[in-house]
């Protein structure tokens, strides 16, 4: 078991570089299954969730070769339309390969995703907007089974924005028969990514980003070649990780608009935020602010920076209310973050943070991607040592981390933990 162990206090300082987005490219790596056709995607991040989704997609056939950050998929026959239990446990997102599957086969046989660390997270939207396309749903053995012999357009208003169905829904109304029309819609920039990749396949999609997306269905698609989107929630965190340690870092390969509310949240908190020609750079000589946040969807401020922004208010001046309204169980890392000086009540799905001087280094443990995350920013600020374990959570979003840190001055690395037998 690996571990990582930091060693706070350092400013950060010089140039970080954001990756491919981790949630852009997972739908788009499901979506390939749509073609027979080979597609071509560029900046994809090396990280675990992608080595999982295209084992999948390997599982069903596809044909995968990878040089750097560029893949090259093509899926000229299905050799199966299922994906089992042991990618769809590492993996939430492998659920994604429904959609596609159900248009290009009619059949899809997937294993139910479950509950996860920061909550139940059912799937009953997107299985709502299969069956308003015609599918039949079946449920048995731990597996969601949905057939149709053809696929009809419809209108179906999702109940809540979800990002996942409307993207799988989105995937399987594109070779539908007729016009489908996704309303309450999530409007995520991924959502938008995911977009513009069909419709560069041949798919007439328009809308991608409102609340109303309109799908005319097409014959067939072809491969297509797509530069994925920048990942705003690494970029996010690196924002926050200058801020913490009080120094000053250009962020390259961002786009603002895309984070816009964590932007707006770090101006209120006092950190200095410039647009440059090259990316967004962010200075803090001072102790931060104490600001409240309530995660909400797209535009609202992102839940995925929920429990970095969460480690930032642990060291501001003052009291931060900090509400979780998309996840039910999001507060996971509170614990951890106490190990290490922290004051944080929670009642219900508020967090009251009362700013502490600084923190103290401790041996904490990542127990969901973003809280891993925020317990590295919150080590990088504090005084002494911290080792956080479990980190493969971390590996699953976050490409490189430790060589990028590094690079503008964190004293961080990533050790084998010894076992005694
Ligand atoms: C791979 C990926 O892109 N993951 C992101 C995606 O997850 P994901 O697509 O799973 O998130 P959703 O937007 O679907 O979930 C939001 C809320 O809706 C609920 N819900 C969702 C679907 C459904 O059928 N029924 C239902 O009740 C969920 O339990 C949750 O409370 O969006 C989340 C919200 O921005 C992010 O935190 C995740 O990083
Ligand atoms: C919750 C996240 O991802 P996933 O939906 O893949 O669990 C995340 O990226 O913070």
């Amino acid at each position: 078991m690996e571990k990582i162990i930091i060693t706070g206090g350092n400013p950060l300082n010089g140039t970080i570089r954001v990756s491919g987005a981790k949630n852009a490219v997972l739908p788009i790596l499901a979506a390939s299954l749509l073609t027979t056709t080979e597609t071509k995607l560029l900046d994809v991040p090396n990280l675990a969730d992608v080595g999982v989704i295209c084992s999948v997609l390997q599982e069903l056939g596809a044909h995968i070769y990878k040089e750097g950050n560029e893949l090259t998929i093509a899926v000229p026959y299905l050799a199966s339309t299922e994906a089992p239990y042991e990618y769809v446990r590492k993996m939430r997102a492998s659920f994604l390969v429904m959609g596609p599957l159900l248009a290009r086969a009619g059949q899809a046989r997937i294993s139910l995703p479950g509950g996860c660390a920061i909550g139940t997270r059912p799937i009953d939207l997107h299985l709502k907007g299969f069956a308003a396309l015609g599918a039949e749903i079946r449920y048995g053995a731990g597996y969601i089974e949905a057939t149709a012999a053809e696929l009809t357009g419809a209108k179906i208003y999702l109940d809540f924005p979800s990002v996942g169905a409307t993207e799988n829904i989105m995937m399987a109304a594109v070779l539908a028969r007729g016009q489908t029309i996704l309303e309450n819609a999530a409007e995520e920039p991924e959502i938008v990514d995911l977009a513009n990749f069909l419709n560069s396949m041949g798919a007439r999609i328009k809308g991608a980003g409102t609340k109303v997306i309109r799908i005319d269905g097409v014959p067939q698609l072809t491969g297509a070649v797509h530069a994925v989107i920048p990942d705003r929630i690494e970029a996010g965190t690196y924002l926050v990780a200058a801020a913490i340690t009080r120094g000053d870092v250009l962020v390259e390969n961002i786009i603002i608009d895309h984070l816009k509310p964590v932007v707006a949240k770090l101006m209120e908190a006092g950190v200095c935020l410039t647009e440059t020609d090259y990316g967004l750079r962010v200075s803090c000589n001072r102790r931060v602010r104490g600001v409240d946040i309530k995660t909400l969807p797209y535009p609202g401020f992102p839940t995925d920076m929920q429990a970095q922004m969460m480690a930032l208010m642990s060291v501001a001046e003052g009291t931060s209310i900090i509400t979780e309204t998309v996840f039910e169980n999001r507060f996971m890392h509170v614990n951890e973050l106490k190990r290490m000086g922290a004051r944080i009540k929670i009642e219900g799905r508020t967090a009251i943070v009362q700013g502490v001087k600084s923190l103290t280094g401790a041996e904490v443990k990542a127990t969901d991607l973003r809280a891993g995350a925020a317990l590295i920013l919150a080590a990088l600020a504090a005084e002494g040592e911290t080792e956080v374990s479990n980190i493969y959570h971390i590996d699953r979003g976050y490409e490189h981390l430790i060589e990028k840190l590094q690079g503008i001055g964190a004293n961080i690395k990533r050790v084998e933990e010894c076992v005694l037998v």
